[in-house]
């Protein structure tokens, strides 16, 4: 399978006056052609960070103080932000939680998405329209004819995201980064979004990351999985290995935190306890070593990954320990 982008040992730092807050601290995963990779994890666990860094937005006294971002043959990490510019919304395109932090509120519709398809393409006014309205109506929006012309306050939070999407996809990206894409939105209305960047993702070919708090989320969109905490991953797999076989008691914990739909009476939510790690100079080893029912002295070292198979990656001393007593068996 094709690989999108390969992100080898990244870590990125913000060097605030308390300190260096290592938000992300050396992650590595790769995004294949067509598929969509689910980031998952509490609040502060690294994820918008990640992404951001993928994008080149990380400002100061943020810093991405080691490792590589391939894409189509380029370091990201290495490229200066005239050469990110583009890139940026072109061949790498994002979606952000609020659609009104994208939009101007005072600009048209219309007039928005033209200058944008303007940037990246060679389309006159009077194309880069046509082409707005065709990408409306990809994305549901009614009479796309009339509300080109509607400004983003006359548009409902839903009809917001789809033309951030829209205008997101105008430039046929490779990767697109969707950042809780839906978490402003209710319940049915994020079913619809949700619904929409999987069938684009399908009919473009491209590949998508979805970011997300919602391990729901996840289970009915995404193809594999990256649980981050603590700024780093602790596991990694296809959705099925993640939800039918989680090794990393994070990802335990985090799947029994899940309301479980269909008999909701009978079951109770089971939250994680205790409180995410502070990422302001961290202490080696595993993060989730303070919350971790199962901890043992080894988890306060450096864990490494255990293979589980050749999709699935966990970062977990008593995965190893498990893995060691087979082998002894063996
Ligand atoms: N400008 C900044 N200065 C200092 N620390 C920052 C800055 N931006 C982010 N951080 C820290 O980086 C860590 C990771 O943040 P990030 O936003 O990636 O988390 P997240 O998993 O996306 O959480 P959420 O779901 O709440 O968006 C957090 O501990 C946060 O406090």
């Amino acid at each position: 399978m094709e690989k999108i982008i390969q992100i080898e040992n990244l870590k990125t730092s913000f060097f605030t006056e308390a300190g260096e807050v290592q938000a992300v601290r050396g992650i590595s995963f790769d995004v294949y052609k067509n598929e969509i990779v689910g980031i998952v994890g509490e609040s502060g666990s690294g994820k918008s960070i990640a992404s951001k860094s993928i994008m080149g937005l990380i400002k100061d006294p943020g810093k991405i103080v080691d490792g590589t971002i391939m894409f189509l043959g380029q370091d990201l990490t290495k490229l200066n932000e005239k050469q990110m510019l583009k890139i940026r919304g072109n061949e790498i395109a994002m979606v952000f939680q609020d659609p009104m932090t994208a939009l101007n509120p005072l600009i048209k519709i219309g007039n928005q998405m033209s200058e944008v398809i303007i940037r990246h393409s060679k389309l006159t006014k009077k194309e880069a329209r046509n082409k707005a309205i065709e990408l409306l109506k990809l994305v549901g929006i009614p009479s796309p004819e009339k509300r080109i012309d509607s400004y983003p306050h006359e548009f409902s939070g839903g009809m917001r995201q789809r033309v951030c999407i829209a205008m997101a996809i105008s430039s046929s990206p490779k990767l697109l980064i969707a950042d809780e894409p839906t978490t402003a939105l209710d319940v049915t209305i994020q079913a619809q979004i949700l619904r929409l960047i999987k069938k684009l993702n399908s009919d473009n070919e491209n590949s998508t990351i979805l970011i997300t708090h919602d391990l729901g989320i996840v289970y009915n969109v995404c193809d594999r999985v990256i649980v981050m905490y603590g700024g780093m991953i602790m596991e990694i797999g296809s959705v099925k290995e993640i939800f039918e076989n989680p090794k990393h008691p994070y990802t335990i914990g985090l799947l029994r935190s899940i309301p479980k739909m269909k008999n909701s009476k009978g079951d109770r939510l089971i939250p994680i306890e205790g409180n995410t790690p502070s990422l302001l100079m961290p202490k080696n080893g595993c993060p989730f070593y303070d919350r971790c029912d199962l901890r043992v002295e080894k988890c306060k070292l450096r864990q490494d990954f255990i293979e589980i198979s050749s999709t699935h990656k966990v970062a977990c001393n008593l995965i190893s320990r498990e893995a060691n007593n087979e082998l002894n068996r063996g």
